[in-house]
């Protein structure tokens, strides 16, 4: 597959047809949250028709011309009156339903199995993984050998079966190195690029290691597929076995479906609790048994107030996905509660795991806090960055007032695809997307202030392709896995006070994933000053090109240092050091992106292959 189409660097000189009159945002902008995001007030600049405007119909036939289909309208009115068939929300979905007389070795269910790992809509692997394979540290008490292949992990045989039928035929450089450190039972922080697979990093060894023994941990159920079962008579109190939050709804649908994968055929069942996921249903699905349980931090610590629905007594796995956005939001509160409030069991063989993509000051804090004395930490990719050379990251100066054309614009420049615009308000989100779709552009758009039933539609419409155009607010910066999703637009860019650079990290990540490649164009002006520094490093380190506006802060010698936003751990020497507080980035002196700080990776040279010695082990992955 070659590059998505590249765009020219003005985009906003294209044909110049316009949207006419009409201010931009003014909105509230969204606070960081579970459900909200990182959001800037969007340009109030009056749009300034130039050329003469086509109308509508021309508009539509243009669309059609350039290979745009026709959207799909969503009558959000009748969606706030209605709601939703239970059935349509994505926490009733199928799971496969264990009965007592199967035993080990559970039958296949032939029509689930479609729907779980047939879908035409699943994300593949791509010709371009070696984007991927790049410097690894690994750091924890014992060396670790990766597992190069998943059938010598030592898997339980139907992880192993459903593993081949997700297609994943090697492990990605983070589940080769996190795989076994979990089999092992111990704590980790797991780093690694957007799109490499951290889900199936920690869902596999976590799904095995219970599997075999999951008749003696789990707590009683009912038979769900019993001719009187009664959902409301018969439901018994969660138990899980596994704890694993994430931050935001649509990724907790994302992380249930791969436990829906991987625990198809065992006696495990997945459940997922959301926001906006309707109490009904969530009771159900809680009272029919659940090994597994996926939930936003707002909602688990509901319903940790309500022992008789939930208890945290036999949680044997916790996991924090997503853990920087833990950070960034404040969930400090819900995380405490989450890690040891309650009646979570405090046993010591309980396992801990954070994951992210990005390294921001406090996520090694977090994981010193929270996590095992002896934990692993595994990082995948240089210092600073774990951006990757599969996005091709291009910067376009776009004035405030010129955003809806350039974005209109630059939507006819490239061969239809799935496409996501991020803008950082509600009401910017909002106006683009009906100004899109008057125009004959098949969009579909989410932001919190949608019901739960809206964000879900879009959410689908936008996966199946039916509306290939998503306008986002950073809700939708994190996790998604879209398959096809071949360019990210910063319509707005996350300037410092909506999420800055790891946002920016997170928003392109949703393209160029698993070894496929993809394009990210981004809408830059004066008012991004704050974030040029961090942007220009993270274009000098993915090769991509400096825009002439940005050279200034291109350094002289060429080598970005991303020291100072990374780690700010005073260096110890021991590649360790936790223990005391030692975390200069809370200090007036490393402020923001302030002085220098130690990196996992300081003391050890990166080698070739195998380990060095000294605090950090490095390798360089190889092919996968
Ligand atoms: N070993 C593998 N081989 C092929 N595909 C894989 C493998 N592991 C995971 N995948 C697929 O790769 C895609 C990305 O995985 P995942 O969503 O876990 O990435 P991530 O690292 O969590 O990304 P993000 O940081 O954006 O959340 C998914 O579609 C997943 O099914």
């Amino acid at each position: 597959m070659g590059w998505p189409q590249d765009v020219p660097a003005n985009a906003a000189d294209g044909d110049g047809t316009n949207g006419g009159a009409g201010a931009w945002g003014g909105d509230e902008p969204e606070t960081n949250g579970a459900d909200t995001n990182g959001a800037e007030t969007a340009d109030a600049t009056e749009a300034k028709p130039e050329v003469p405007e086509l109308t509508k119909e021309e508009h539509i036939k243009k669309a059609r011309a350039a290979g745009w289909k026709e959207g799909v309208a969503f009558d959000y009115e009748e969606f706030q009156r209605q709601g939703g068939a239970d059935a349509d929300f994505h926490g009733a979905s199928k799971v496969y339903e264990w009965k007592e007389e199967y035993g080990e070795v559970a039958p296949a269910h032939p029509e689930l199995e479609n729907m779980l790992f047939g879908g035409e809509f699943q994300m593949r692997k791509g010709e371009h993984t070696e984007a991927l394979d790049v410097e690894i540290t690994v750091e924890g008490p014992n060396k670790v050998l990766p597992f190069k292949v998943f059938a010598e992990a030592g898997l339980h045989p139907i992880v192993l079966q459903n593993i081949a039928l997700a297609q994943y035929d090697q492990p990605t450089p983070i589940q080769q190195y996190t795989m076994p450190i979990i089999l092992e039972g111990h704590d980790v922080l797991a780093v690694a690029q957007t799109g490499s697979g951290k889900t199936a990093a920690y869902m596999v060894p976590i799904i095995s290691k219970l599997m075999g023994k999951a008749k003696k941990l789990a707590a009683p159920r009912p038979d769900t597929t019993a001719p009187g079962y009664n959902a409301m008579r018969h439901q018994v109190r969660a138990e899980p076995l596994v704890v694993i939050v994430v931050p935001t709804r649509e990724l907790a649908m994302q992380i249930f479906d791969e436990a829906r994968r991987m625990c198809y055929r065992s006696m495990l069942r997945p459940c997922v609790v959301y926001g906006g996921l309707p109490m009904p249903i969530t009771r159900d699905q809680l009272g029919a048994g659940c090994d597994i349980l996926i939930a936003t931090p707002g909602r688990l610590c509901d319903f940790m107030d309500k022992p008789h629905i939930l208890t945290m007594s036999r949680v044997k796995y916790t996991v924090i996905d997503e853990a920087d956005e833990m950070l960034d939001s404040d969930w400090s509160e819900e995380l405490e509660k989450i890690m040891g409030g309650g009646d979570t069991n405090d046993d010591a063989d309980h396992v801990y795991v954070m994951t992210s993509a990005t390294f921001p000051k406090g996520i090694r804090r977090l994981a010193d806090e929270y996590l095992a004395d002896d934990f692993y930490r595994v990082r995948i990719g240089t210092k600073g960055t774990t951006a990757h050379k599969n996005i091709r990251q291009n910067i376009v100066w776009v004035d405030g007032q010129e955003k809806r054309n350039a974005v209109f614009d630059l939507l006819f420049q490239s061969e239809p695809t799935r496409t996501m615009i991020f803008c950082n308000a509600k009401g910017a989100v909002d106006e683009l997307d009906d100004f899109l779709y008057n125009r004959g552009l098949p969009t579909t758009s989410i932001h919190a202030g949608r019901n739960q039933r809206e964000r879900e539609d879009a959410m689908r419409a936008f996966r199946t392709g039916k509306a290939p155009i998503l306008i986002a607010t950073g809700i939708s910066a994190r996790g998604w896995d879209v398959k096809g999703c071949k360019h990210v637009i910063n319509y707005d860019l996350p300037s410092g006070m909506y999420g800055g650079i790891t946002e920016y990290v997170h928003r392109i990540g949703r393209t160029g994933r698993i070894g496929n490649q993809g394009l990210a164009t981004s809408f830059y002006n004066d008012r991004n000053d704050d974030i040029a520094e961090d942007l220009v490093k993270i274009l000098v380190d993915c090769d991509c090109e400096v825009p002439e506006f940005l050279q200034q802060h291109v350094p002289e010698d060429g080598k970005v240092n991303f020291d100072d936003d990374t780690d700010d751990e005073e260096e110890t020497g021991d590649g360790f050091g936790s223990g005391g507080d030692g975390f200069g980035g809370e200090t007036a002196e490393d402020g923001d992106g302030g002085a220098a700080v130690s990196g996992w990776a300081a003391e050890a040279p990166a080698a070739e292959e195998g380990f060095t010695a000294s605090g950090g082990d490095v390798a360089v992955a190889s092919d996968w």
